[in-house]
């Protein structure tokens, strides 16, 4: 089913809520939040004094014991990282994870070819943040950018499988990117780099080989000819070269990437764009892939959690974890692409109709073709990137999904929201960008 990337309609999930954007809402469940902590650290001698009655014994000792309270926070607020791509989709999620959950901070940077305004609202916090408008193309502006930052989180990336960049631009993002990134931690002496690549450096390979439940060791045959992947699979492949060389100063330089199986949650485009399909459709969307297709998905904020716990302790174990490679993995249960879509499109009045695919699938590939086809016609004259094209459908057609604690046992992450948590906040901002855009 061809699906178009634009037009907007109103509709029922709008109707049900009237509530502010997730952006004003961000939190993290079950934590206080950093500004939160910041005002605990305020009164953390008093709370400390009831804990430690020994230390009151007069104030002199308390004295000094508040001065070395405020030399510890001092030392501890000493961190500045850098976030490429800080302004999409995950980056965001990652930045403000980074606001919550890492105390160490003192800078943030934010480095992004297009700077999003709610990044004001960021900076009347106790964290400086920076935001640097540039190019990870322009090995100068990386360069400036990175230097002086203790890690980089390197998010920034042209995700394209719709044809709308060319190969060569996706390339040069990517690929060309990634290198001015590492070049740039190499000659300033940044030792931290973190690299977002993409369980698309794995599959599914162009053979269509299921992936089911495999971890970073399971054997696959890696075959890509869509840009895309293959740009992805170039860059973590220097990035998991570069661990170990020497940057200024003569330290090692330490990476690891990160692979997110398909992201989902506030703020995610294609969600976005089905829906408002399905709106279209009169509320209805027609089953293309069979339910037995699994393709793996996790929460944006998990991933953006690993981000920030990868982050923390590639610091403190970069023997174990430099150079590795650790899938994105969360409770999100095992379904076909569309019938997970449908945990968040049926509470805003979707319905996924047939329990097979309506068409064969010899002739979803034919339209697939065409589209292909099509757009190769009309791209002198308009962008026509549908949704439906012979690399998505094959994507949305093979089995792949991850099952594996490695993250866990390198670096002790657990997801940190469920899977009822990730459902409901994903439904949330669907029905708030749903109420504010009528
Ligand atoms: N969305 C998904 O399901 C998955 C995404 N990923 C990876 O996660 C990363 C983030 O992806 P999303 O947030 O989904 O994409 P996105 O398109 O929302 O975010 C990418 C960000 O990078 C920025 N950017 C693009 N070109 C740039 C350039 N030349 N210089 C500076 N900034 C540039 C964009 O402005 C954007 O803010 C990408 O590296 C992607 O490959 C990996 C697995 C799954
Ligand atoms: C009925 C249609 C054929 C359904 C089309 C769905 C497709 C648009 C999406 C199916 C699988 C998605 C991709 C997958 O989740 C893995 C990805 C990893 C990334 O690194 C970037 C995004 C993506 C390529 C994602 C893109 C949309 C799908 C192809």
């Amino acid at each position: 089913m061809p699906v178009e990337h634009s037009g907007h309609q109103g509709g029922p999930c709008g109707k049900r809520v009237g509530e502010e954007g997730w952006r004003l809402g961000w939190s993290v469940p079950g934590m206080a939040r950093r500004e939160e902590q910041a005002e605990g650290d305020n009164h953390l001698s008093l709370a400390g004094n009831e804990r430690r009655p020994a230390l009151v014994a007069s104030l002199g000792t308390l004295g000094l014991w508040l001065q070395q309270d405020m030399a510890d926070s001092a030392q501890a607020q000493k961190l500045v990282y850098l976030v490429t791509g800080g302004c999409g989709f995950l980056g965001e999620h990652v930045v403000r994870m980074l606001l919550q959950q890492e105390p160490r901070l003192r800078e943030l940077r934010i480095f992004d070819l297009h700077l999003g305004p709610w990044l004001e609202e960021l900076k009347t916090g106790p964290v400086q943040v920076t935001a640097i408008q540039g190019d990870v193309t322009q090995a100068h502006e990386v360069a400036a950018a990175v230097a002086g930052a203790h890690v980089v989180i390197h998010t920034a990336g042209l995700v394209d499988v719709f044809g709308k960049a060319s190969p060569e631009t996706i390339h040069e993002v990517n690929v060309q990117g990634t290198k001015n990134v590492i070049e740039a931690c190499v000659q300033t002496g940044t030792q931290f780099l973190v690299y977002t690549s993409s369980m698309e450096v794995v599959g599914p390979n162009i053979k269509g080989h299921p992936f089911y439940r495999g971890n970073e060791d399971t054997p696959y045959e890696a075959v890509h000819r869509h840009p895309y992947p293959s740009s992805k699979a170039r860059a973590e492949q220097l990035v998991l070269e570069a661990n170990g060389r020497k940057v200024r100063g003569g330290l090692p330089l330490v990476t690891c990437a990160l692979r997110p199986t398909g992201i989902y949650g506030e703020g995610h485009q294609i969600m976005r764009d089905i829906y408002y399909q399905g709106l279209r459709l009169g509320g209805r969307l027609f089953r293309a892939i069979p339910a037995s297709v699994e393709h793996g998905r996790v929460y944006v904020g998990n991933v953006a959690w690993m981000h920030v716990l990868v982050a923390r302790e590639l610091q403190q174990r970069p023997a174990l974890m430099g150079g590795q490679v650790y899938f994105c993995y969360d409770k999100s249960p095992y379904k076909s692409y569309e019938d997970f879509n449908m945990e968040f499109l049926g509470p805003c009045g979707l319905r996924l109709v047939g329990t097979r695919p309506l068409l064969p699938y010899w002739l979803l590939m034919l339209l697939a073709a065409l589209n292909a086809l099509l757009q190769w016609l009309l791209r002198p004259l308009l962008l026509y990137a549908p949704l439906l094209n012979p690399y998505t459908l094959a994507m949305a057609n093979t089995t792949f999904t991850v099952s594996t604690n490695k993250a866990q046992r390198h670096f002790g992450y657990e997801p940190l929201f469920s899977w009822e948590e990730s459902r409901t906040r994903t439904i949330r901002w669907m029905q708030a960008m749903d109420s504010s855009a009528q």
